[in-house]
């Protein structure tokens, strides 16, 4: 595990484009594309600052959800309408680059449909393996949309999996499996604010196991960006 401690939200969003351009231009130059994945939460609001300015080939860049919200695209809790509006035209990404959930189905149908996109980029793969994982990190410790104490925290059997009792609002969601998630090659975590303090040393210091926690990739690296409110609780 890699902890960076920056100054402040500008400090943090700097660091995590320094990693994602690292990670992007080795991918590009190895694999010829980036397979990266997107959360919702405040990590798009640091990707609508950053992204804009970064330097690398975002025309290799393919773009899928970490988890997302099964709601229409227009709505505001839609994650994609989020990079959607605040990526499209101030980048050089291009909406067919994101690899959408399939409008009109329930959580459990465009779970398995999101399944068949990802199968199709990584055909070869018993398990595919991401190049890059952005990720949250709510204040009772989910990541993605895998809640403390929830059945779907033990799901090895599914890639992506439906959730329809989601506590944090909308209910209705699909989200990647630690089976994935954990196949990653690269997690970063970012963050800010004081409210993620105490939960930051739960699971940093005190090593209780809680879902972001779990967040450990078998043969790859995880990053935890934070500033320094949001790293305030932890002993220096
Ligand atoms: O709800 C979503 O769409 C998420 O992907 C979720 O897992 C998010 O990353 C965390 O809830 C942290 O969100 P905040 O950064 O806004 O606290």
């Amino acid at each position: 595990m890699k902890l960076i401690v920056a100054k402040d939200r500008d400090n943090v969003i700097q660091e995590l484009m320094n990693i994602i351009k690292t990670v992007s231009d080795e991918s590009i130059a190895k694999d010829k594309v980036f397979n990266i994945g997107l959360s919702g939460g405040s990590l798009g609001s640091f990707l609508a600052t950053g992204l804009p300015n970064l330097k690398t080939d975002l025309s290799k860049w393919r773009l899928f959800f970490c988890d997302e919200r099964v709601v229409p695209e227009d709505s505001n809790d839609s994650t994609y309408g989020f990079y959607k509006t605040t990526l499209i035209g101030t980048t050089n990404l291009k909406e067919d680059q994101f690899v959408k959930i399939k409008q009109g189905l329930s959580a459990e149908e465009a779970a398995k449909d999101y399944t068949e996109q990802i199968r199709k980029h990584f055909p070869d793969a018993v398990i595919p393996r991401f190049d890059l994982l952005l990720l949250g990190m709510g204040p009772d410790g989910h990541t993605c949309s895998l809640f403390p104490d929830h059945p779907i925290l033990d799901e090895n059997d599914r890639w992506i999996a439906p959730i329809t009792d989601s506590p944090k609002p909308p209910p209705s969601r699909i989200t990647m499996t630690f089976e994935i998630v954990n196949n990653a090659k690269n997690c970063i975590f970012a963050m800010c604010g004081k409210e993620k303090a105490p939960m930051v040393k739960r699971i940093l210091q005190d090593k209780e196991d809680l879902p972001a926690g779990r967040v450990k990739p078998t043969n790859g690296e995880v990053y935890w960006i934070l500033d320094d409110s949001a790293a305030g609780d932890l002993n220096k």
